[in-house]
């Protein structure tokens, strides 16, 4: 389905909200996953430089978890930021999607793309970023970067109980499956119309843009642009840090 009032996205103002609200209950007891360290850099600030990094972003949104704006607002004040960029905290809720529909409602009229980023993606690379930038300016309402997968994949009848085998039911075809990423792009009035009309809960926000039957585009995601979900990921985040700064030379 199209949008006839869409804006022409061709030289819109980009803003990036970050849902940064969650627990973290995957990666263990601790601070909100968000807020705890990478290099000593708490993982939200990465998140909000890789963001900040596109010369095409001129806001960030960061949701904050919900009694934590503050705290969150106080971080980044004190940490070294692009002065291009204008930084605004907003309060999250209970899921991502509120977490993501709370930080769009805090995004001023003028800005035409909107991306949304997990503050868990906090590697990101810039590249990666303008991509999908550069292909909802291309006309696209909805973009999504991501990449094959590794790995075979089962679609499975869950465990009645907890260590129980799941009988397999399905192999379905590697060759058509993509692993998603983030930073998903949009149309900004076609994720907002998204959000005031799905109510499931779902996984990511292009698919809530999927169930208005707008289309939505794949771009090459980046190995390193993967989410901090258990602990064995921060081992990883450090080493992708530890190869920047010898790459970088200092
Ligand atoms: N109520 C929530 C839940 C999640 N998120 C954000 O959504 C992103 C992706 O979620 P995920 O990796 O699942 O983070 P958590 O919900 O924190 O992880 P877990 O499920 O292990 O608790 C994260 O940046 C997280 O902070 C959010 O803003 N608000
Ligand atoms: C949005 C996302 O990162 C795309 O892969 C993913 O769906 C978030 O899932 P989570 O369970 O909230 O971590």
């Amino acid at each position: 389905m199209s949008d006839v009032s869409r804006p022409s996205p061709g030289a819109a103002s980009v803003a990036a909200v970050i849902p940064a609200a969650g627990r973290g209950v995957r990666l263990g007891p601790g601070a909100p996953k968000a807020l705890r360290a990478l290099n000593g850099t708490p993982m939200l600030v990465h998140a909000v430089r890789a963001m900040a990094a596109s010369r095409a972003v001129s806001l960030v949104v960061v949701v904050a978890p919900p009694d934590g704006a503050a705290e969150v607002r106080s971080l980044l004040d004190a940490h070294v930021l692009p002065e291009r960029t204008d930084f605004v905290v907003v309060p999250g809720g209970a899921t991502r999607q509120e977490s993501v529909r709370l930080g769009l409602e805090a995004v001023p009229a003028g800005h035409d793309i909107v991306l949304v980023h997990d503050a868990a993606r906090p590697l990101v690379p810039v590249d990666t970023v303008d991509a999908v930038i550069d292909a909802v300016r291309a006309g696209a309402a909805a973009v999504v970067p991501a990449l094959p997968l590794a790995d075979t994949v089962k679609e499975v009848e869950p465990a009645a109980a907890p260590g129980e085998p799941e009988p397999v039911l399905a192999t379905p075809s590697r060759a058509r499956l993509r692993a998603v990423q983030t930073p998903q792009g949009f149309a900004r009035a076609v994720l907002a119309r998204a959000h005031e009309t799905v109510t499931e809960d779902v996984t990511d926000d292009a698919s809530m843009v999927e169930r208005l039957g707008e289309t939505v585009v794949v771009v090459p995601g980046h190995e390193e642009a993967f989410k901090v979900t258990r602990p064995l990921d921060l081992v990883l985040a450090e080493a992708v840090l530890a190869r920047r700064r010898l790459n970088d030379g200092f």
